[in-house]
């Protein structure tokens, strides 16, 4: 089955999860620390549990990789060539906060590539996704769906910058730049503000995991962007270590 097939499911499900999460923002949740000392809510697991359940669903074939879900051994999944990808929520702390900066995220990786995302905040309302080759689109807290593209780099270029995890190493990579504004933004959405031509880069010169990043890279990939490492070779997925090395996501004219 080609990929663009699965995507109106794939969306679906990505709001099934949101409805979810967004009942439990509404109500007085609990915070728990995972061993990495990061937080958790019951609507991390609900997100999880309603996506694997779904994916499965929707490809009983193709293995999943999920932050919260319990982690196939690398002698595993060192023979996937396509797999999805899943951060039931990112931003967790921006939910803890009640920014509403948080998401929903689903990837399909296939060689090591995002070839198709979703991403979806659901306190914004808003939702992204995107495949490779096919363009990317924005769903707007109206409901109204439409085509997105990365803009034209202004002079005054539009950094994009974590809210929680700000450090010495990335606020010198933005000095260095020259004149600039910066925005910043919560979880997977500084990938979507570029893609969808509200912002120009987002340096992330600190840690970040494969499923951080991967819906939201497709996004921007299929609207006219990219995401690399310090050495211009692409971001890739897949690996047996699954923290992201540091990285520019921005549009095309950068690279
Ligand atoms: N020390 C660390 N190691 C790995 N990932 C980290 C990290 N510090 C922050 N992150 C990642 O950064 C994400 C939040 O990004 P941002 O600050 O841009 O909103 C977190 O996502 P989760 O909320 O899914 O845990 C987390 O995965
Ligand atoms: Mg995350």
């Amino acid at each position: 089955m080609h990929y663009s097939s699965m995507l109106p499911e794939v969306i679906k499900l990505a709001d099934e999860a949101g409805t979810r999460v967004l009942h439990i923002y509404q109500s007085d949740f609990k915070v728990s620390y995972k061993e990495d000392e990061s937080p958790i809510t019951a609507a991390d697991v609900a997100s999880h549990e309603t996506i694997v359940k779904g994916l499965r669903n929707i490809s009983r074939d193709i293995p999943i990789l999920s932050e919260e879900g319990a982690q196939s051994p690398w002698e595993e999944r060192k023979h996937w060539r396509r797999f999805w990808l899943v951060d039931p929520i990112d931003g967790t702390k921006e939910f803890t906060q009640r920014t509403g900066e948080f998401t929903v995220n689903i990837a399909l990786i296939e060689d090591g590539e995002p070839v198709m995302g979703v991403v979806t905040a659901p306190a914004l309302k808003e939702a992204f996704w995107g495949i490779k080759g096919e363009g990317a689109h924005k769903r707007d807290r109206t409901g109204r769906i439409h085509r997105i593209y990365v803009a034209e780099p202004p002079s005054t270029k539009r950094v994009v910058a974590s809210k929680n995890h700000m450090n010495d190493e990335t606020r010198n990579f933005i000095r260095a730049l020259g004149p600039h504004k910066t925005i910043q933004a919560g979880s997977s959405l500084k990938f979507c503000r570029i893609a969808e031509g509200h912002a120009d880069l987002y340096p992330r010169l600190g840690p970040t995991s494969e499923w951080d990043t991967a819906a939201a890279h497709a996004v921007l990939v299929a609207a006219g962007g990219d995401v690399r490492k310090l050495d211009g070779e692409p971001l890739q997925y897949g690996k047996e270590d699954v923290l992201n090395p540091h990285f520019i996501a921005a549009g095309n004219w950068y690279f």
